[in-house]
């Protein structure tokens, strides 16, 4: 049952957070150049070797732009927009998208608007800080500036390595394929189709977005949950199940060692006892037994029968178990008889409590206004063991007091 609600909630947890987090709040992280530890700059191609001239422009409502003057005369003439992302770079693979509004015009070499191109330039594998300028890894995007007039959405697994760089740069195998995870100059920039003349690039914002959580974390953590869940719940069922054992256990032990008539502790009971005393050493020493046997009890039975013979057996040892404190043992040994084992006391000691015990058992209202009375044996051990012996003694002592008359009390000293 338990296990059930347990499943039904991991359920309902799990479908809960991967929609929340789907369909929920959703992360972003502004990559416009500025955001404290960001900067913007306008790039063009004279470090490579060409002419072309960029410089870059405040928007009056916000956004950045670069001017660029490209002209002819190097191979790849171009112009960029650089936001450096900082020292410790983004890792763009915990964000599902790259978004941003752009606008790009100026003159093209096959009549076609204009195309934009976007490069994620990131961190080689083992690659150390700072990475010269040059030494990063690029990304790139390019697409026709016709569909970037409003808000372009681009996926981290849209970039691809630049072929130029794979051409330059024999990979590693482990090198091969994008590498987004530490990402530190997002550039916008001019496409393969540019002509020489003025370009403007006007960016009005750009920004990552992500779910909440990213999903890897969110998978592992559920996965976690469950998985810890379900350990905590075996660990309790195993110890519920062990417990339960135990007091089934303990409760056929009971039972195995009581009368069920009487509830007082059986000839099994007696010998549990003796056993804990032995181990408990020499402390509860002396110990005495009495030893007692209803007088007569068949004529109870044979004029009364067997159920009032019953009602004597179980109000007698009420009886007795009431008189006597509860750390003497009384247990019903067989038929009519009766044993106390009383620790920490003498036999003198016991045959006063056993005088005192039939004293009152004389005054109990008895079924069918009958008078009960009992024979009585005392002895004493000092040790672990004379228990034996002591036993015997007591046996012996009780049918002396039934030879001599009943109703007496015994004692070998
Ligand atoms: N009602 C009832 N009788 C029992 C039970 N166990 C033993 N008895 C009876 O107890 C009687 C014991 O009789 P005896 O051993 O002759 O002893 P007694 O009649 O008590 O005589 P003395 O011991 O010599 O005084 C027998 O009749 C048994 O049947 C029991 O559980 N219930």
């Amino acid at each position: 049952m338990a296990l059930r609600w347990l499943l039904a909630v991991l359920t309902v947890l799990t479908v809960l957070a991967l929609y929340a987090n789907e369909q929920g709040r959703t992360r972003w992280l502004p990559v416009d150049g500025r955001t404290p530890g960001q900067l913007l700059k306008a790039v063009d191609d004279q470090p490579d070797g060409g002419a072309s001239t960029a410089h870059m422009l405040k928007l009056p409502d916000d956004g950045v732009a670069i001017e660029c003057e490209l002209k002819a005369g190097f191979q790849f003439p171009y112009c960029e927009l650089q936001i450096d992302l900082g020292r410790a770079g983004i890792d763009f693979t915990q964000f599902s998208h790259l978004r941003f509004a752009l606008e790009a015009e100026g003159p093209t070499t096959d009549g076609q608007p204009p195309q934009v191109r976007v490069f994620l330039l990131g961190r080689r594998v083992g690659q150390a800080l700072p990475v010269p300028p040059g030494g990063y890894k690029p990304h790139e995007v390019v697409w026709s500036a016709t569909r970037a007039a409003s808000a372009v959405q681009l996926r981290p697994d849209q970039f691809v390595v630049s072929s130029w760089w794979m051409r330059e740069h024999p990979e590693r195998i482990e090198e091969i394929g994008p590498k987004l995870d530490q990402v530190h100059i997002l550039s916008i920039g001019t496409g393969g189709n540019a002509a020489p003349g003025l370009h403007r690039i006007r960016l009005y914002y750009a920004e990552l977005v992500g779910n909440w959580m990213p999903v890897g974390t969110l998978r592992l953590g559920l996965l976690l949950l469950w998985m810890v869940s379900l350990l905590v719940y075996l660990a309790l069922d195993a110890r519920a199940a062990h417990r339960r054992l135990r007091r089934h256990t303990d409760d056929l032990e009971q039972r195995v060692e009581r009368d069920p008539l009487t509830q007082l502790a059986n000839r099994a009971g007696v010998e549990r006892f003796i056993e804990e005393l032995r181990r408990q050493g020499d402390n509860s020493y002396p110990v005495s037994i009495v030893f007692l046997d209803i007088d007569r009890f068949k004529d109870i039975n044979d004029a009364h029968g067997h159920a009032v013979g019953d009602a004597v057996l179980v109000q007698f040892a009420q009886a007795l178990r009431h008189h006597l404190p509860r750390g003497d043992l009384v247990a019903r040994w067989g038929g009519e008889e009766f044993l106390i084992l009383m620790r920490q006391t003498t036999a003198a000691e016991a045959t006063s409590a056993a005088q005192r015990l039939r004293d009152r058992l004389a005054a109990e209202a008895w079924p069918e206004g009958l008078h009960i009375t009992a024979s009585w044996g005392v002895a004493e051990a000092t040790t672990p063991a004379e228990m034996a012996d002591c036993l015997q003694a007591a046996d012996a002592a009780m049918y002396r007091a039934k030879r001599d008359g009943r109703d007496r009390v015994e004692t070998r000293f």
